[in-house]
């Protein structure tokens, strides 16, 4: 008998396979429900196992072998054997004291470590383990899973620009389990049915919908189709910096010296013009004229939220008269596509970014409503040259700016959420991270943004393999 079919067959003797009713990790009811864990307790079906895992990681090329906690440790340790291949282990938990390590093992950060786990319905287990290997500077590539219960998990991963390797597929077991007899063709028939309908997304901290181009900032600059967009670019490239700074203080004399102490190490300083009790005309031209000698882009982050009719005059009039001096301004799409034709309107020298996902806490910039961002920017590609999410989320020909960036993780006391640049840049893919209270309120701006300078740029750097 094929070694697949009689692997079939005892884990569904051994009761490994179960037909019923099961929540699984995801929420999703399922009516088969399969429990890896039980080979620990079969010595010899423990090494058909593995011995169907060691046929694809033969062919694949790696350093180092991580088992994603806790079903697959077992799988990972054999093989680490067998091979002689050193291996690391994800902590579920990180301890709070001690070293605090989430990656137990030797390793060398630029080693490509490949992951083994047991099964996969949406790749998030997968994706939690993923986190923080590529923080420690490792390089994963491939995953190697006993089954793959075809529900999604393979092209989740892809996103991430991870190729999944399986065994064993859901369709592959449904056939064994029919042609043996374990199983009448009419539930199989039910089964397969309930497969191809229910496809989960993966729920884990790296935003769905994130897209897996790895093109550099060179590749991409040809692409863009706004002018300030490029521009953007070309900073970024010259000054290596995709660091952005929310100047987020409440007096002129303060702004100025934020955008002369960090201007040399940005691409960006994002505004909040409304907060600065004593905005004038001379402040505006300071700011400028910093802008121009330090060579970053002025980006007011307005949110324009109303009716174009509105919007336009917010943008042109009022005491601030941000279309005369921003270089960039952003516009939420809850009012529809008249916030951005007025702004396209009122002026041809500024970019505009779409808000197409918030950091904060609760925000309602749920999946429909990212997409329908996106749409809008394709429609407005001469002015949209970008967008505020969590991630890339979307084509290459568009730049990716993400708030709620700090080197510690955590949040503030209403709902503000941050991730560190290495996640953000690196596993989210986004191109500019933002970083606020992280650089202002340092006791020495110019050394932290320095310091998240070369977090943002050596993330990036590492993520397109350069
Ligand atoms: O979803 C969003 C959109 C915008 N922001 C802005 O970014 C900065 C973040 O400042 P921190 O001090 O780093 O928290 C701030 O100006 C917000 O208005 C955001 O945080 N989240």
């Amino acid at each position: 008998m094929h070694p697949l079919r009689t692997l079939v067959i005892e884990l569904y003797d051994k009761q490994v396979i179960q037909v019923g009713s099961f929540k699984l990790k995801s929420g999703i009811t399922s009516p088969i429900y399969i429990d890896l864990r039980v080979t620990i307790s079969y010595p010899s079906l423990l090494r058909q196992v593995v011995a169907c895992l060691q046929d694809i990681c033969r062919s694949l090329s790696y350093d180092i072998l991580c088992g994603v906690p806790y079903t697959a440790l077992p799988f990972a340790t054999l093989l680490s054997v067998e091979n002689s291949v050193p291996m690391v282990m994800r902590r579920k938990e990180v301890k709070d004291y001690g070293t605090k390590k989430a990656i137990e093992g030797v390793f060398q950060p630029n080693q490509t470590c490949l992951i083994i786990e047991d099964l996969i319905t949406s790749g998030s287990s997968v994706l939690e383990t993923l986190e923080p290997l590529v923080k420690e500077g490792l390089v994963v590539k491939d995953v190697v899973v006993l089954l793959d219960r075809e529900q999604g998990g393979k092209d989740n991963l892809r996103k991430h620009n991870i190729q999944l390797h399986s065994v064993l597929k859901m369709t592959d077991i449904l056939e064994i389990l029919k042609d043996s007899g374990r199983l009448s063709a009419d539930k199989v028939a039910e089964l397969f049915e309930y497969f191809h309908s229910t496809q989960v997304s993966s729920n884990s901290s790296i935003p769905s919908g994130m897209a897996s181009h790895n093109l550099s900032f060179e590749q991409r600059l040809s692409m863009i189709r706004n002018k300030v967009g490029r521009r953007l670019l070309e900073i970024v490239l010259k000054k290596q910096s995709n660091l952005a700074v929310a100047a987020d203080v409440t007096t002129s004399q303060e702004l100025l010296s934020i955008a002369s102490q960090v201007g040399p190490h940005i691409c960006v300083l994002k505004t909040h013009v409304d907060i600065i009790e004593d905005w004038n005309e001379t402040v505006c031209e300071q700011l400028v004229h910093l802008a121009k000698s330090h060579q970053f882009l002025i980006f007011e982050d307005r949110k324009f939220a109303d009716i174009g009719n509105t919007v336009e005059l917010q943008f042109t009039g009022g005491i601030f008269h941000i279309s005369q001096w921003a270089d960039i301004v952003n516009a939420h799409i809850i009012a529809g596509p008249g916030t951005i034709q007025a702004l396209r309107k009122a002026s041809e020298h500024c970019g505009i970014l779409l808000l197409a996902q918030m950091s904060s806490k609760g925000n309602l910039a749920v999946e429909e409503y990212t997409q329908k961002a996106i749409q809008f920017a394709k429609q407005y590609e001469d002015a949209v040259f970008g967008f505020i999410s969590m991630g890339c989320i979307g084509e290459p020909n568009f730049i990716y700016f993400t708030p709620g960036v700090k080197l510690e993780k955590g949040g503030d006391s209403l709902g503000q959420q941050y991730t560190d640049p290495k996640t953000v840049i690196g596993i989210q893919k986004s191109d500019i991270a933002i970083v606020g209270r992280g650089i202002i309120h340092a006791s020495d701006r110019k050394e932290a943004a320095l310091t998240y300078q070369k977090a943002c740029w050596d993330a990036y750097v590492q993520r397109i393999g350069k």
